[in-house]
């Protein structure tokens, strides 16, 4: 445990951080610290307070991941409130990666944010995000990325939204169908096999998707039905399907649940889906469909582009019940990620990126050819074809969005140039849209 910073008469908070392994003893003991740690996340987002059993299974999972924990402790305690050993703010991060292209580039993950409601608004999320984000600039992490509670949060500091997802529900009643044929096989297996299937899945998954982000390890015992954030018990009724394709290779897996005969219409709801082609995609979605009991399927998860609208006989089946933001990227070392990114336009441009929090403005010589970026550092005053705020470039890294369309919706400078802006996008464009299938 090491302090970072002490209480000031302007800042009455001490702010302390220790890493996740240090918590654990080697039979599984959890520390003071870490309980109440854990005990101010979950009462930051409104869980269950955890026992005992789920401290450990908790703070393990934690450990795994080599999460970063930040605390803060107010220098005064009132007689009767909650013990001065108890956090009033919570922030944890970890070192994951990106799929850029070809190279995953390390991000610092950002997650367990959380500040008790009687300490809001004093700054004190500020002063962790930018105590995180420079020791992450100062190790060499180039990129900071989180997914957010809401959408008004985080674009202070930085980040900018990278890609889309949906929540959506799928009418499965009588008469689904599909407009191909599904290939291969799903079969059931049995859940406590999901966490392994789902961790091996993931990897060719995330190796292979542009825009892809690292899961923590406790994807392993949410797809299983172990225990979650908000449940630290058993969930029985979560059921899992392998998809095999026609090699007999596993090539997509479901975890899934019945939400009771109650619901209505009676629905399954997915817990989690990959798929490493679209063949396995649509045979899954078949296999959801063919559940008896059921005749409606929930996602909330869907890709903003989803394949399965445009598979779907009747695409009035595919509602959409609400789209919003996934990834959140914040560009620590623009060099750096520039150079990791893979291309497909050609060109050269200069760039110049604002940054309140000074991590990463300056501006830069973009030169794309043969798919490589390579870019030189300029003087940070002279003239460039376009200019903008960190987090819009947050936001464009991965094309989940155009210069276009940012510059049209007013977070360019409206006296940009059209020509910089079609350069821009021209060097940027992918042919895929950036997927992700974290929730951190
Ligand atoms: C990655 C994740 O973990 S996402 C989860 C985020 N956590 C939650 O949603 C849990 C509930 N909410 C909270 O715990 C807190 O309200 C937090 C963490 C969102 C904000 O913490 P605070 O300490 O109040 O933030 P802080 O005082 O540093 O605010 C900094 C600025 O952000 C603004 N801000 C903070 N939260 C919000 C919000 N939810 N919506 C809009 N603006 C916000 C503040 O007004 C302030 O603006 P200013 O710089 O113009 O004065």
């Amino acid at each position: 445990m090491k302090i970072i910073s002490e209480a000031t008469p302007d800042f009455p908070y001490q702010l302390r951080t220790w890493t996740s392994t240090e918590s654990i003893d080697s039979a599984g003991k959890v520390d003071e610290p870490a309980k109440a740690w854990n005990r101010a996340v979950i009462q930051g987002f409104h869980g269950a307070e955890p026992e005992e059993q789920a401290q450990e299974k908790i703070v393990a999972s934690i450990a795994k991941d080599q999460q970063q924990i930040y605390a803060i402790y107010p220098s005064e305690i009132r007689p009767g409130s909650l013990p001065a050993t108890d956090p009033v703010a919570t922030y944890s991060s970890f070192v994951g990666t990106l799929n850029v292209g070809e190279a995953l580039l390390a991000t610092d993950m950002i997650t367990a944010v959380t500040v008790r409601p009687s300490h809001r608004r004093r700054g004190i999320l500020s002063r962790m995000i930018s105590t995180d984000l420079t020791a992450a600039k100062e190790q060499g992490v180039p990129m900071a990325a989180l997914t957010a509670s809401e959408a008004t949060i985080y674009g202070r500091f930085g980040f900018g939204e990278a890609n889309r997802y949906r929540s959506i529900t799928v009418d499965t009643s009588l008469g689904f169908a599909l407009r191909s044929a599904p290939v291969g096989t799903v079969e059931l297996a049995p859940a406590d096999t999901a966490g392994q299937v789902q961790a091996e899945l993931f990897k060719s998954f995330h190796a292979a998707t542009f825009g892809s982000i690292s899961r923590p390890d406790h994807y392993r015992a949410m797809v299983s039905g172990e225990w979650t954030f908000d449940n630290p018990e058993r969930d029985s009724k979560v059921r899992v399907a392998v998809h095999y394709a026609v090699d007999g290779s596993i090539d997509g897996y479901l975890s899934y649940k019945h939400l009771g005969y109650q619901s209505q219409p009676v629905t399954l709801e997915v817990i989690d889906l990959l798929a490493l082609n679209p063949q396995a995609y649509l045979a899954l979605w078949q296999f959801l469909a063919d559940v008896d009991l059921s005749s409606a399927v929930n996602w909330d998860g869907a890709p903003a582009n989803d394949p399965l609208l445009w598979a779907l006989a009747d695409s009035r089946r595919y509602k959409v019940n609400r789209e919003v933001d996934s990834l959140w990227l914040r560009p620590l070392d623009i060099p750096v990620l520039l150079n990791a990114r893979r291309y497909f336009g050609a060109g050269q441009i200069v760039l110049k990126v604002n940054d309140r929090l000074n991590l990463a403005a300056g501006r830069f010589a973009l030169t794309v050819r043969d798919g490589k970026g390579h870019t030189e550092v300029l003087s940070a005053e002279g003239p460039a074809d376009i200019e903008m705020d960190v987090a819009a470039l947050g936001s464009l890294y991965l094309a989940g969005v155009s210069a276009r369309t940012l510059w049209e919706a007013g977070r360019l400078d409206f006296g940009t140039e059209a020509a910089a802006v079609e350069l821009f996008d021209e060097i940027f464009r992918t042919p895929v849209q950036p997927v992700s299938r974290t929730d951190f």
